[in-house]
């Protein structure tokens, strides 16, 4: 790993409009007041954003028939060949007629702009879905994974002038499915991944003459990445396109969704067959999600065979256990529209001994892969992507505080200040929170992961000219605290420190000696917060979250920090630099745990109670 990739060790996966330079971020304001004026021309009333991807952004609006629209538009930032990639969606996404898949309404292109206008599917996604409820019931896991199945045989059995041609979708995970909870019923959309098949479910060439086959297109995967998050290593890998990709898709997204993750990384931790799930899916589901090429297979003909019987499965009980979070969670009973954005340091020993897979190197050119790259992903095993991509999960819920996680020989070590800002989400977070301990317990070896949660809305930014200039700020900056609602005063023995670990290895700014000296000095006043500096070469953005629990102090705790912004101007150099301190020492200690114990839905509900029948 070289200087320049550690000095952005810590972008964060989404980066918050509010992180942005003013410039960056008038920019977007400006372009989305843009877009909903042209589509308000048009005659679309109660345009507003609902979604923004990878590759661009999505407007939700009403025409003047009623009729609920989306129009996805490319950002045009990126490249142009990127940009086109819409039009290849609009192109496939028109091709199929279906009751799951929204119906493409029209592709224009203004001078630059693309944008693919199409039906509403009613609903939310169901990543949204996923992060309000918690785990799914078993109930509604069933309806989805009928629905998928049925749309993606309908893909498999597409037809092109009488030929067989069926069609990967590609990217099949949470976010890409629309729920409507009414109705339960599922749509499938975001086609911009999605191909011809180069060959089929049995690995045979698609309908081709010999020059085809003997051309070099089948030589070459025409496969496009999808989420990293969900798809299987076949169309990681770069194999040539197959319907045996969305299969993978299928099986990730089922097994997000019933365990309350984000991902598919934990999938030999958090078992399928632990999550309370019928054996019978969770065998399926164990299956298609193995490493086995053989058995990936059986488990995806299992499931296609047997998906319209599964609704015969009796439920009584749910997968859904109440249980008390493994970590202390503070719940503010009032709802604030905060925006989190969470940071993480000392990822180093997350990565290891696992070298950097080559064989990504053909999607480099891929905006999924700079996410990607980005996250800082590659070199980890699964089941530390697993456990980061739970840190980041924790990142979508309104919470500001930290987490400090050591690994020790006989366990970790977690000291913790979690606070959710909607009570309505306590459920999903908490159990969001057991996942990432769960994740946790499962990495050997020894090391230090922190992670900060803070409110994006109040960084500071700062910015200059170029590299050579000093910081000086504009405007009068102070840095906002609150109050604990009573006032506490210290105990020694559980006091935390902002210089707990010592100097973190993986951060390259140096402060100046003025500003960590009103740090040490803050460190002795009982308080919990973080803040972190981060110098880029034309701006400065000061995170922090602050809260004072010794009321007694609050005059010096207001002018420490007020003051150490007058010195920002001597910060030279570019990096992260970061420090964060918990409400005080409650460390709670788990041993090492390879993986959750089976835990399946009782076979015969009725078994052990008076049959209703
Ligand atoms: N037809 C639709 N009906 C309802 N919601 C939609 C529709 N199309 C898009 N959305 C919403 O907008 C979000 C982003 O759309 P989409 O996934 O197509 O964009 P993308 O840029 O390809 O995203 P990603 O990078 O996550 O794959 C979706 O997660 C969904 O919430």
């Amino acid at each position: 790993m070289n200087e320049k990739s550690l000095k952005h060790f810590y972008i964060p996966d989404d980066q918050s409009l509010y992180l942005l330079s003013h410039q960056d971020a008038k920019k977007i304001k400006d372009w989305f007041a843009l877009c909903k004026k042209q589509l308000n021309k048009l005659g679309y009333k109660q345009v507003e954003l609902i979604g923004k991807g990878a590759f661009g952004f999505a407007f939700a609006g009403i025409s003047g028939l009623g009729e609920e629209r989306v129009f996805k538009f490319s950002k045009i930032t990126l490249p142009q060949h990127i940009q086109d990639r819409l039009e290849d969606e609009a192109y496939m996404q028109g091709k199929l007629v279906h009751n799951l898949i929204p119906e493409v309404i029209a592709f224009q292109k203004i001078k630059r702009q693309s944008i693919l206008a199409m039906a509403r599917a009613p609903g939310v996604d169901l990543e949204q879905f996923s992060l309000r409820h918690g785990p799914l019931p078993i109930k509604s896991i069933i309806k989805i994974i009928q629905m998928l199945c049925e749309v993606l045989i309908k893909l498999r059995q597409f037809k092109s002038d009488g030929e067989r041609k069926p069609i990967v979708h590609g990217d099949i995970k949470p976010s890409n499915l629309v729920w409507d909870a009414t109705n339960e019923s599922i749509m499938l959309i975001d086609w911009g991944s999605s191909v011809f098949a180069q060959v089929d479910e049995n690995g045979q060439y698609i309908g081709s003459n010999v020059m085809d086959l003997m051309s070099g297109d089948l030589q070459e995967t025409n496969a496009r990445l999808g989420d990293v998050y969900f798809i299987g290593n076949d169309q990681l890998n770069g194999k040539l396109s197959s319907p045996r990709f969305d299969e993978q898709g299928l099986a990730s997204t089922i097994y997000a969704l019933a365990s309350g993750q984000s991902s598919r990384f934990g999938r030999k931790i958090i078992t399928p067959s632990s999550l309370g799930l019928p054996k019978q899916l969770a065998d399926c589901l164990e299956a298609m999600m193995s490493d086995d090429d053989e058995t990936r297979r059986r488990g995806g003909d299992y499931m296609f065979a047997n998906y319209q019987h599964l609704s015969r499965i009796v439920v009584q009980t749910d997968n859904i256990k109440e249980q008390i979070c493994l970590l202390p969670t503070w719940i503010n009973q009032e709802i604030k529209d905060i925006e989190t954005v969470v940071y993480s340091s000392r990822k180093s020993f997350l990565r290891g001994q696992y070298g950097f897979d080559e064989s990504n190197l053909h999607y480099l050119d891929d905006a999924q892969f700079e996410r990607y790259y980005k996250n800082y992903l590659q070199g980890m095993g699964e089941n530390e992507k697993a456990f980061i991509s739970a840190v980041s999960r924790l990142g979508k819920y309104p919470v500001v505080g930290g987490l400090a996680i050591k690994w020790q020989d006989n366990g970790i070590y977690v000291d913790s200040s979690l606070k959710l800002y909607n009570p309505e989400l306590q459920h999903s977070f908490d159990r969001s929170v057991d996942n990432m301990i769960t994740l946790a317990r499962a990495i050997p070896g020894s090391g230090v992961f922190k992670s900060c949660m803070f409110n994006a809305k109040n960084t500071l930014h700062v910015e200059r000219k170029n590299e050579n200039e000093k910081f000086i700020a504009q405007v009068p900056l102070s840095i906002p605290y609150e109050m604990s609602k009573v006032s506490i005063v210290e105990d020694e023995s559980r006091m935390h420190s902002y210089f707990e670990d010592g100097e973190d290895p993986d951060e390259l700014l140096k402060l100046p000696e003025p500003i960590l000296s009103r740090i040490h000095q803050l460190n002795a006043i009982h308080h919990t917060g973080c803040i972190i500096f981060e110098a880029l070469p034309t701006h400065l953005k000061i995170h922090n979250y602050y809260t004072l629990l010794d009321h007694s102090k609050q005059k010096i705790f207001n002018s420490l920090l007020q003051e150490l912004l007058q010195f920002i101007d001597l910060i030279d150099g570019l990096g992260i630099s970061g420090f964060m301190k918990l409400p005080y020492k409650d460390t709670r200690f788990f041993d090492f745990q390879a993986a959750l114990p089976d835990r399946f839905a009782p076979r015969n509900p009725y078994q052990n109670s008076t049959n209703p029948t």
